[in-house]
């Protein structure tokens, strides 16, 4: 068998309101999620041992083991319980996952990961199209998302998700300080502060944002309720956001997630990589990492 590739592309929410939170602990989300051209890649080849495995390679693979907690090997666990018994008896999987996105990022590389290796495994085992969306959300609430990788609106803790209206042609930079930003430290942060900002329900425009500017617009009137807790943590945060903001032709620039990479929005992909060219030349992004091309469709 040919092995098997596919990309763990980088999630980026465009705004991220915190509605609730659970019994359990979990936050209730409104968040739309959109991916962009820049991610890991996972390939797939038939093993002939009876355990998977899991190799790493890539700028980011310093600093993750390839071991059981390694959310590809997790997932392949995880669907492996969730086939049942035949599950076990499946044939092991040798899977590389080739590391690009920086870890902890929020930009969901790990989650992305798992997802992706879900969608090769269930090729790989030709598993009914039910059984990855089964497995998603037992490996983390970014997982269901980054299994569909494609614009989506999330609620819920990320497990109800449905569809983004057309969005506008545009490109984006993505950068990150190089400073790891831990999830659960950023929403503990958010509950400590008393945590949900009371708003009204959000509608989303039926026929989609046709411009830039109307997407801009909307995306004016939310917030990433995660953004100031994770300044507090990492005051960096808000030297990337004044950079952003100041960087020839960009039009809007937020966080994503709990942080700590922020995105910024442009007309097309051309202008967002000559706006990275002018960037990655100031001496504060020097050991920044940053990314510029194309939303995906
Ligand atoms: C914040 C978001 C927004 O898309 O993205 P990232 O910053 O991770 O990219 C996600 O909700 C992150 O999803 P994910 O990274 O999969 O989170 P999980 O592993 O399930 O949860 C890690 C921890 O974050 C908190 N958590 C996560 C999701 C959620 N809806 N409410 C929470 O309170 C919980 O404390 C949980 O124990
Ligand atoms: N394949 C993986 N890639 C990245 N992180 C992983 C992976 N497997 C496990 N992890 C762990 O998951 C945590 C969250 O990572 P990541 O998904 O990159 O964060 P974020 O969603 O904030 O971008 C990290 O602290 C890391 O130790």
């Amino acid at each position: 068998m040919a092995p098997l590739q596919d990309m763990a592309h980088a999630k980026i929410n465009l705004f991220l309101h915190v509605t609730g939170r659970r019994e359990d602990g979990y936050h209730l989300l409104d968040s739309l999620a959109v991916f962009a051209g820049a991610g890991d890649r996972v390939t797939l080849s038939a093993a002939s041992g009876d355990e998977d495995s899991l190799t790493l390679h890539g700028p980011f693979s310093e600093g993750l083991e390839a071991d059981d907690n390694n959310l590809v090997l997790r997932a392949a666990k995880a669907l492996r319980h969730e086939i049942g018994t035949t599950g076990r008896t499946l044939p092991a999987a040798a899977l590389r996952l080739e590391k690009h996105l920086p870890v902890a990022s929020g930009i969901g590389g790990g989650s992305a990961d798992a997802a992706c290796a879900l969608r090769l495994l269930a090729r790989h085992w030709q598993l009914p199209d039910d059984m990855a969306p089964r497995a998603a959300p037992t490996l983390g609430a970014d997982v269901p998302v980054c299994l569909v990788q494609k614009a989506t609106r999330m609620e819920g803790i990320g497990d109800i998700l449905t569809p983004a209206p057309a969005l506008p042609e545009m490109g984006i930079l993505l950068v990150n300080p190089g400073v790891s930003v831990s999830t659960p430290s950023i929403f503990r942060r958010l509950a400590a502060t008393g945590g949900i900002t009371p708003r009204p329900a959000l509608s989303f425009p039926e026929t989609g944002w046709p411009t830039l500017a109307s997407l801009i617009a909307f995306l004016d009137t939310t917030e990433n309720d995660l953004q100031p807790h994770a300044i507090a943590q990492e005051p960096v945060i808000a030297t990337v956001l004044e950079r952003l903001a100041a960087l020839p032709d960009v039009r809007f620039s937020r966080m994503s997630g709990s942080g700590a990479t922020c995105f910024a929005l442009f007309d097309s992909a051309d202008k967002a990589m000559a706006a990275a060219r002018h960037l990655a030349g100031q001496d504060c992004a020097h050991g920044w990492w940053h990314w510029a091309g194309p939303v995906l469709p």
